[in-house]
């Protein structure tokens, strides 16, 4: 069952790298540095096409998840989470359909599938095999202003109807995230209010303090 795989571990901050927020002297550094922060989670998104840096960096960051404890998930690319043997793969709508991902890629990997603002799509995503699910933008994020913004009560609607990890997403900073924490998300999934930060590390602990608070 898809939820046993995910409980306990799709929990906490969920760090998203961003190739444009951090050139590529800095990428594992700072990914490390969301690490040291209490980052329990850290996805590889990538949308270029650039194969071998992709590889480097996917091989990266998997090994410093390793390092610190934390789960490594692959954004879109079954196949690149398949050559680093990533535990982890993150998939949205565009991406391709559940049972066959898991046919490609085994019963162990982790998947992860974006809900945007429907509980039925959630639903859905669960009976077909989905270990946790995403619900967002619940702010507008400026790494995807196109994202159309969610209400909060999608959260407290899917923590009645799902037993697996829910992670919300979209301009979640540590001002903001304590209302989604509030309202069921087990997880909160952050780009820039990480990795556009001055100190990533400080960014991180005040992100992962909000499970204490909440
Ligand atoms: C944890 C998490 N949640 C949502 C997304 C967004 O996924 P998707 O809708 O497939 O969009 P892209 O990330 O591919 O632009 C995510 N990546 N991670
Ligand atoms: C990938 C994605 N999907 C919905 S919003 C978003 C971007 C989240 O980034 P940020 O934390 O910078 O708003």
């Amino acid at each position: 069952m898809g939820g046993a795989r995910a409980r306990g571990v799709v929990a906490g901050i969920y760090a998203i790298t961003d190739a444009r927020l951090m050139p590529p002297s800095v990428f594992l550094a700072r990914a490390e540095a969301a690490l040291r922060g209490g980052a329990r989670l850290l996805q590889y998104r990538d949308k270029s096409n650039d194969t071998a840096r992709r590889l480097a960096e996917a091989r990266g960051l998997r090994a410093l998840c390793t390092r610190y404890g934390a789960l490594f998930v692959v954004n879109d690319d079954p196949a690149l989470a398949q050559s680093v043997a990533a535990p982890a793969l993150h998939v949205g709508e565009e991406d391709a359909p559940l049972d066959e991902l898991r046919r490609g890629l085994g019963e162990e990997i982790v998947i992860g599938v974006s809900c945007y603002g429907s509980v039925e799509r959630a639903q859905r995503a669960v009976a077909a095999g989905a270990d946790y699910v995403a619900f967002g933008s619940f702010f507008p994020s400026s790494s995807k202003p196109l994202a159309p913004v969610v209400d909060l009560d999608v959260l407290r609607q899917a923590r009645q109807a799902l037993a697996v990890p829910i992670v919300a997403i979209g301009g979640i900073t540590a001002a903001n995230g304590g209302a989604l924490v509030a309202a069921g998300a087990d997880s909160l999934a952050i780009i820039s209010a990480l990795f556009a930060a001055p100190d990533v590390e400080a960014a991180a602990r005040r992100c992962a303090a909000l499970f204490k608070e909440y």
